[in-house]
């Protein structure tokens, strides 16, 4: 019978400008709750406590402002975070392209090491305005060896899945949690 985990995971959240809805999912994840107005985001911290199995894991989630495909990463989003939940929506074809090269900025950034990722094709509730088909999100992901999970962040059972997965990535990624090392996730 093992010891229960205690681990501080950082990770942060990224998307293209323009409101592909992560911070909703931030806050449908802490809060049970949706948020229906449009308020872009600067930069916000979350934090989360969540049991998988015996284990206990404190999610430090960083919101960061939308990024675009010009956009230089800053880096505070590479050092120290250990998973990353990728945002677009699946009704915005341009938000998916810009996400694709948000992943080449994080991977060069990390030496080209293999990374804990989540990538989210968000807004499927909105199907009569999708642009990406779930299939593309999943070929995208799968070519970076990464989870994909469509979602909505009206949906809470679908939003709390994507959190549990992106601990489940850095687990598997780095293979064994650790009692002392600190992740990060953004
Ligand atoms: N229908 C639907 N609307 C959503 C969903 N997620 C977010 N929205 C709406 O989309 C808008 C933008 O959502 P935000 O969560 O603020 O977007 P963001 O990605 O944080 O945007 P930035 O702050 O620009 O980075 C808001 O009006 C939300 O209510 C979703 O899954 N379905």
């Amino acid at each position: 019978d093992r010891e229960r985990r205690r681990e501080s995971l950082p990770a942060a959240l990224l998307n293209a400008s323009g409101g592909q809805g992560k911070t909703s999912l931030a806050h449908q994840f802490v809060e049970g709750e949706f948020l229906e107005g449009y308020d872009p985001t600067v930069e916000n911290t979350y934090s989360k406590i969540v049991t998988l199995g015996k284990d206990e894991f404190h999610l430090h989630l960083v919101d960061t402002a939308g990024q675009d495909e010009y956009s230089i990463l800053p880096y505070s989003f590479i050092i120290g975070v250990h998973g990353y939940v990728l945002v677009y929506s699946v009704t915005s074809l341009h938000s998916f392209q810009v996400i694709e090269s948000l992943y080449q900025k994080l991977h060069e950034g990390h030496g080209k090491t293999r990374l804990p990722v989540v990538l989210v094709g968000n807004k499927a509730d909105l199907s009569p305005y999708r642009e990406v088909q779930a299939d593309e999100g999943k070929k995208l992901a799968e070519s970076w060896g990464a989870t994909f999970m469509e979602s909505s962040a009206r949906e809470n059972q679908l939003t709390q899945g994507i959190f549990t997965k992106v601990i489940q990535e850095i687990a598997r990624v780095e293979n064994s949690y650790g009692q002392e090392r600190r992740c990060q996730l953004m």
